[in-house]
């Protein structure tokens, strides 16, 4: 059977990371006219395409059944070239302000850790940072094995936003709008990662840094950390989804409350407003014991127990009830359902005859 649409090849590229997951590819739909349909595709285009194949099959038009599903999933980025961002262009820009790194460590535990790395700034993004970030997401996008991950910050500090050198050279409205985009566009593929994530606070998230905290799925405080939302005090509002996530999590009127009185959120009121998910032990000089990063992948690991693929399936159908509405995100967490029904740790689940004592 013939496919009848093929979609531009630079969407398939932004919904890849979530579909393959969603639909696992059958190689029993190799060798046909789909697969020469799609040949001169790349790959990657084309597992999303197989992996979707059974989709677009059980739909009387391939185009409806495609549509339907990209509207179904949590797509990667909010914008595209739809939007006039042009991701290339924008990434040169930040190139021109250079400082720092992100940097990415996978861990055989199935965690990795993200750090942000400019410590004579406080943390703070320089360009070639937010650049960095990017590239960074997208490999954690194709990390099978993946299952949580923290982000920090170096030197125990968190971040103190954007690089305000940066910030001034592009201070014209234009290119605020094109760092905005390119930032709400990562921090959101961020927080759709199929890995559970912590934000791991020590000292100061500032301004962007506060705005990081709130694309990942918890955040953890050390004793001396503050949270705080700065962008009124620089004559701004957050630009980097940090207002909207917010309000998500704390709700609209504490997010008022810290965005227009710019709070300093410590642990405990962090704690009250349910900004903070836990607080870590204080500095101890007692040998042995353990560092904030090894108190947060301790915290992390109860909710990582068990194989990959049921992890990233616990995220997704957790992502589609936060993201969709009601009924979009019910046929979703059927269509996650049945990537992990009958798999191998269902299976030996139900050979085992396990009781949930
Ligand atoms: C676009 C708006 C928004 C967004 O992107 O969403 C932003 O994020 S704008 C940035 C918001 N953040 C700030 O305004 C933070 C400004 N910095 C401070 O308030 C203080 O530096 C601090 C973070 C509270 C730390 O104070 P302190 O402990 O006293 O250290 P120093 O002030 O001496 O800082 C050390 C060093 O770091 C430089 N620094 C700190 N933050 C930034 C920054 N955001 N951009 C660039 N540089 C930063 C600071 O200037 C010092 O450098 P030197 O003077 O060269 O030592």
């Amino acid at each position: 059977m013939a496919v009848l649409f093929h979609p531009p090849v630079d969407t398939l590229r932004k919904y890849m990371f979530v579909l393959p997951c969603l639909f696992p590819m059958s190689s029993s739909f190799q060798g046909d006219g789909f697969q020469s349909n799609t040949a001169r595709l790349p790959l990657s285009s084309r597992m999303v395409l197989c992996a979707l194949r059974p989709q677009l099959l059980k739909s009387s038009t391939s185009v409806g059944a495609w549509g339907r599903l990209l509207q179904r999933q949590s797509s990667g980025s909010v914008y595209s070239n739809i939007h006039g961002f042009n991701q290339e262009e924008i990434r040169e820009k930040l190139l021109a302000f250079p400082g720092g790194s992100i940097d990415l460590h996978k861990h055989d535990s199935g965690i990795a850790v993200l750090t942000i790395n400019n410590p004579s700034r406080m943390n703070a993004f320089s360009g070639s940072m937010m650049v960095d970030l990017e590239e960074q997401v997208r490999q954690l996008e194709n990390w099978m094995d993946g299952k949580g991950l923290i982000v920090q910050g170096a030197a125990e500090t968190f971040c103190s936003g954007s690089d305000l050198n940066a910030v001034r050279a592009i201070s014209n409205p234009q290119d605020g709008m094109k760092m905005c985009m390119f930032m709400q566009n990562t921090l959101t593929r961020l927080l759709r990662l199929p890995l559970i994530s912590v934000a791991l606070v020590e000292g100061r998230a500032l301004g962007g840094g506060a705005e990081l905290t709130t694309a990942c799925d918890f955040r953890l405080m050390a004793s001396d950390s503050v949270i705080q939302f700065v962008h009124k005090h620089m004559g701004l509002v957050p630009g980097w989804g940090g207002a909207a996530r917010l309000v998500h999590i704390v709700g609209s009127q504490n997010a008022l409350k810290l965005l227009g009185g710019t709070l300093k959120v410590d642990p405990k009121f962090g704690l009250q407003i349910g900004l903070a998910d836990g607080v870590l032990e204080g500095p101890q000089a007692e040998e042995g014991a353990e560092t904030p990063l090894q108190q947060a992948e301790n915290w992390l690991s109860r909710y990582i127990k068990g194989p990959a693929p049921v992890i990233q399936a616990v995220k997704k159908v957790v992502l589609s009830g936060r993201e969709l509405p009601l009924s979009e995100a019910l046929r979703t967490e059927k269509d996650v359902f049945g990537t992990v029904w009958g798999g191998p740790a269902n299976l030996q689940a139900l050979a085992s005859k396990s009781k949930h004592k």
